[in-house]
C-alpha cells in the first residue's frame, strides 16, 4: 500500500519541519520517507537499504526507477540507489553485485556517533548484519551501517560504514558501489565531466583496460565502464533539463558508468524498452582495489548528491588541479589563438579576427553565438595543425538548443555551449629504465571550450563564483573560455 494520496496535496505555502516517517511502498514493502523544510524529500526502502526516490522542492523526481521495477524480493529493485556489497558486478564469485541489495535491512536506532556532525535533520540509519544464510556464501561476519541524510538544501548524502566483526581473526576483502540511477531528460543530451582523461576497464570488451582520450563524454550506445581513480567530484550535465547533478565521493576511488541501451534492455524483464533513454548510472565505487579490513577495522565510503541548475562550467571541477594548470600554462595564449583561428577558419561567413585576451579568457569579438557553428566543425582543417600540437576536434554536437531570448548579467542560468577538443602532443622519445629508448604514446590532453553569448559577471553568481577566480575579468558578449586538462 502506498501512502501517497491522490489528488496530490498542494504544496504548503509555509515550510514544514524536517520529518522522518515510516510508510509502505509498492507491494507493501517498508520504507522511510525523509522530508526537508523546503519540500525536498527522499525515500529509502528497508529492502536493499535502497534509496528509491529523491525529489527537489518542486516535487520533480531526480532518480530513475523503472516503471517495470517489481518491488518483490528476492529481486533487487530496478532503480534508485542499490548498494553493491560485498561484491561489485561479476568481479568475484558471488552473485552479481553481491547480496546487500537483496536483503532486508533494519533501522539502526542507536548508531555509533558520526565523527562529523551533519546539518541534516532528516536522516535515517540502517544496518545490515551477517545472517546464517549469508555466512554460507560469504563466510565473514560484518556490520554494515548506512546513513541516508537529506540536507536542508535538498542534497542527498549516503554514508556507509562497514566493520569486520569476525571473531576468528580473519580479515576480509570486498568491492562496493553506490549504483546510482540518475533520471535524465534524454541520454543523448547528457554529458559527463570529470572522467575525460582517465583509465577505465571496459566491461563490454572483456574488462580490457583503456584510456579516455579527452573527448567529451556523451552517450550514443551501450556503455559499461569502470573509471579508475576518478576525481572526488563528477558532474552529470543534462542540457535539455538544464540541470546538473554534482556527485561528490569520498573513500571510493572508482566510478562506473552504465547505460544498457536498446539491445540489452530487451533482455531485462524489469526495464522498459525505451527507458534507457531516461536514465544513466554513475556509480562511485571501489572495484579495482578491493577494500580489506582486519577484525575490528571499519571502512567508510560516502556519496553526496546535489542537483543544481545548469550551466555548470568545466573550470569548477577539481579546482585545485585544473585552475592552476590553466592559469600557469605557458601555452595557453597560443592554444587560445589556435582554437580561435581554427574556429574562424572554419566559419561559413567571414568575421573580424578575434582579439585574444590574456589570462585565460579569450574574446570571440563580434562573432555570432557559436552553437550552429560548432555543429558544423567536425575536424580541424589539417593546414591549421602545427608541428607541436594537432587538434582533433571531437565536438559535442548535442549542444543545448539555442535560446530565443536569454538573460543578461544576473541570470541564474546563462546560455552555455561547450565543446571539447583533443590535442595530442607529438610522441616523445624517453629513456627506459634499462637505458633503451622507448617511445611513449602521445600524451592526451583535453581542451574544453565554452561559449557564452551574453554579458555575464561570474561574481554575481554564487554558484559560479569559483569561475570568477579562474577568469578574474568580467565576461563580455561572446566570450570563450579555454582550459587545458592534462
Ligand atoms: O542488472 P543488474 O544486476 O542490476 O546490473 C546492472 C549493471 O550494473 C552495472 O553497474 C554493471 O557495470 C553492469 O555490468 C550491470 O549490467
Amino acid at each position: 500500500m502506498a501512502t501517497a494520496s491522490w489528488p496530490p496535496t498542494p504544496r504548503s505555502p509555509r515550510p514544514q519541519a524536517p520529518s522522518v516517517e515510516r510508510a509502505k511502498g509498492p507491494s507493501g514493502l517498508d520504507k522511510v520517507v525523509l522530508r526537508e523544510a523546503r519540500g525536498f524529500s527522499a525515500e529509502v526502502h528497508l529492502y536493499g537499504g535502497q534509496v528509491t526516490s529523491w525529489k527537489n522542492d518542486r516535487g520533480d523526481e531526480l532518480l530513475f526507477v523503472s516503471s517495470k521495477a517489481t518491488f518483490k524480493p528476492p529481486k533487487a529493485i530496478r532503480g534508485g540507489i542499490p548498494i553493491c556489497f560485498p561484491q561489485f558486478g561479476t568481479h568475484g564469485i558471488l552473485e552479481k553485485h553481491g547480496f546487500a541489495r537483496n536483503r532486508f535491512w533494519a533501522i539502526d536506532d542507536n548508531p555509533p556517533p558520526f565523527p562529523t556532525s551533519t546539518a541534516a535533520k532528516a536522516f535515517v540509519d540502517l544496518i545490515l548484519k551477517t545472517s546464517e544464510e549469508d555466512l554460507k556464501i560469504w563466510p565473514h561476519s560484518f556490520e554494515f551501517r548506512l546513513r541516508v541524510a537529506l540536507g536542508p538544501g535538498g542534497d542527498l548524502a549516503l554514508t556507509s560504514r562497514i566493520r569486520n566483526t569476525n571473531t576468528d581473526g580473519r580479515p576480509f576483502s570486498f568491492t562496493f558501489a553506490y549504483h546510482t540511477y540518475f533520471s535524465v531528460s534524454d541520454i543523448s543530451e547528457v554529458r559527463i565531466e570529470g572522467l575525460e582523461t582517465l583509465d577505465y576497464i571496459d566491461c563490454l570488451r572483456g574488462k580490457e583496460r583503456s584510456t579516455e582520450q579527452g573527448d567529451a563524454i556523451v552517450f550514443e550506445s551501450e556503455v559499461d565502464k569502470i573509471y579508475l581513480d576518478a576525481p572526488a567530484k563528477i558532474a552529470i550535465i543534462d542540457h535539455e533539463k538544464k540541470r546538473t547533478f554534482v556527485l561528490r565521493k569520498d573513500g571510493l576511488p572508482d566510478a562506473v558508468l552504465w547505460n544498457p541501451w536498446d539491445k540489452r534492455t530487451k533482455n531485462m524483464q524489469d526495464f522498459g524498452d525505451e527507458e534507457y533513454k531516461h536514465m544513466l548510472c554513475v556509480e562511485p565505487a571501489a572495484v579495482e582495489k578491493p577494500i580489506t579490513l582486519k577484525p575490528g577495522e571499519e571502512w567508510k565510503g560516502k556519496m553526496d548528491l546535489s542537483a543544481v541548475p545548469s550551466s555548470y562550467c568545466s573550470g569548477q571541477l577539481d579546482p585545485n588541479k585544473r585552475d592552476t594548470e590553466v592559469t600557469n600554462d605557458p601555452n595557453l595564449g597560443k592554444i587560445c589563438r589556435g582554437i580561435l583561428q581554427k574556429i574562424n577558419g572554419a566559419s561559413p561567413s567571414p568575421s573580424p579576427p578575434p582579439p585574444v585576451a590574456s589570462g585565460g579568457g579569450a574574446s570571440l569579438g563580434r562573432r555570432p553565438a557559436g552553437t550552429h557553428l560548432l555543429r558544423q566543425i567536425r575536424r580541424i582543417p589539417p593546414r591549421l595543425q602545427d608541428p607541436t600540437f594537432s587538434f582533433a576536434a571531437e565536438l559535442d554536437n548535442r549542444l543545448p538548443k539555442p535560446r530565443r531570448k536569454h538573460p543578461m548579467a544576473g541570470a541564474a542560468d546563462p546560455p552555455h555551449n561547450t565543446a571539447s577538443f583533443r590535442h595530442r602532443r607529438a610522441p616523445r622519445q624517453v629513456t627506459g629504465a634499462r637505458g633503451g629508448a622507448t617511445e611513449r604514446p602521445p600524451r592526451p590532453a583535453s581542451v574544453a571550450v565554452s561559449w557564452r553569448s551574453s554579458t555575464f559577471d561570474f561574481s554575481a553568481h554564487p554558484a559560479l563564483a569559483s569561475n570568477h577566480e579562474l577568469f578574474p575579468v568580467p565576461f563580455h558578449v561572446r566570450t570563450a573560455q579555454v582550459q587545458i586538462v592534462n
